[in-house]
């Protein structure tokens, strides 16, 4: 369902969007062009709008100068529900016992995002037109063509959990080692200037396929920096992983931070290197297939990995062919929060390019 195919049907509403979101970095700069301390709240507000318009066909209209409050209470309830799922599953489950206050803060969370998600997916379902060729249904079209009404709510629901975080912090990741990586950056500019010479120019399926170098910096920032760092699995049979007998019903850990972050799978694997994935590049080199997978792999991989890409790719070159961004601060940590992502305000200068700073 979630098929390459089908993600190239939201390019245009996805690029809408991200033009969006560029127009309002504009408004939200100061006068040094550097926007405000809260600035990821407003990539997590760019992610959701999309991933309304992705599993629902709707726009929830977050990235209008005051929203409607469905959007902020959805962000911090998906905040809240991720921040509290590692605590109720990792750690010592008193709450099978008591109604701890974690249980019962993700549990109203939990009912604050079923509550503003059914009331969407009842939008969403009043707006359907079920005679459009398969080719252009949208993903939750093509959910009820075959299932009922419940299943197509459920897997919305579950976009919805998944879906905008991760998105969104992977792209506040990509900006913050543009920006600690100038020379890196004017390079993706030159390429994103030449698919797109003038402002106007449309950004096309096809244009975004031959960007490399901007795919480039995306892989090596999910390399380094990957949002999910880690998955997990049960071990269905007994196996033997690297010589160690593994016995069925395991729960077996996946760090693919740690890996994809080790010398022996990439050479000088902390420095962020984009031309390592160009196949023409001397800095290319095969890597082990597993070294980095920042969308999991197998049966269970992420079911909306094609999308997060179109959303990143579009944004990133919506941004980099407007902007030059800067960051003049103390070097930021990166920390799990719920998302591997950059710890600290990110005060970004967004520079128009031809534009010098307002004095
Ligand atoms: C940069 C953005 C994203 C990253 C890094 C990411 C990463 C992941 C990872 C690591 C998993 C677990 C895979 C495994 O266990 O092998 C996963 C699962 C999943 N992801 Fe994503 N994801 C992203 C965006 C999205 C988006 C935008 C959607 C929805 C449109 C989505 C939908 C899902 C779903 C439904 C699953 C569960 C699959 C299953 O358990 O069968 N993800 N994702």
């Amino acid at each position: 369902m979630l098929q390459p195919r089908s993600a190239k049907i939201y390019t245009e509403v996805i690029s809408d969007i991200a033009d969006e979101f560029v127009q309002r970095v504009s408004k939200i700069r100061n006068r040094n062009c550097e926007v405000p301390d809260d600035f990821l709240n407003e990539i997590h507000r760019w992610s959701l709008e999309s991933l309304a318009q992705i599993a629902l066909d709707i726009r929830m209209g977050c990235l209008e100068d005051s929203p409607s409050e469905d959007t902020q209470n959805l962000i911090d309830a998906i905040n809240i529900f991720f921040i509290n799922v590692p605590i109720l599953e990792l750690k010592i489950p008193f709450w099978r016992i008591f109604n701890t206050p974690t249980f019962r803060r993700y549990i109203q969370a939990l009912d604050c995002i079923k509550e503003i998600c059914l009331k969407y997916i009842n939008k969403s379902m009043e707006n359907l037109n079920m005679d459009k060729p398969e080719s252009q249904m949208s993903v939750i079209q093509k959910v009820l063509k075959e299932n009922p009404i419940k299943v197509a709510s459920i897997l919305a629901l579950d976009l919805f959990l998944v879906g905008v975080d991760t998105t969104s912090n992977a792209v506040a990741s990509i900006l913050y080692q543009l920006s600690i990586n100038p020379e890196k950056q004017e390079l993706l500019h030159e390429e994103i200037l030449e698919k797109l010479p003038t402002t106007d120019a449309k950004l096309t399926t096809e244009k975004l396929e031959a960007m490399i170098y901007l795919k480039a910096c995306i892989k090596e920032t999910m390399r380094m920096y990957p949002v999910v760092i880690g998955n997990g699995r049960q071990t269905s049979s007994d196996v033997i992983i690297s010589g160690y007998h593994v016995p069925k019903g395991v729960q077996v850990i996946f760090q693919h931070y740690v890996i994809s972050n080790q010398e022996e799978y990439f050479t000088r694997a902390r420095d962020f290197i984009p031309e390592r994935w160009l196949k023409n590049h001397m800095a290319f080199k095969e890597h082990h297939p597993f070294a980095s997978l920042p969308f999991g792999f197998g049966k269970r991989m992420c079911l909306g990995k094609r999308f997060a890409e179109l959303e990143i790719q579009t944004l990133i070159a919506k941004i980099m062919r407007t902007y030059k961004v800067e960051y003049h601060y103390k070097k930021l940590d990166y920390h799990i929060h719920p998302m591997y992502t950059p710890n600290g305000p990110l005060k970004l200068r967004f520079i128009k390019r031809n534009d010098e700073p307002l004095k």
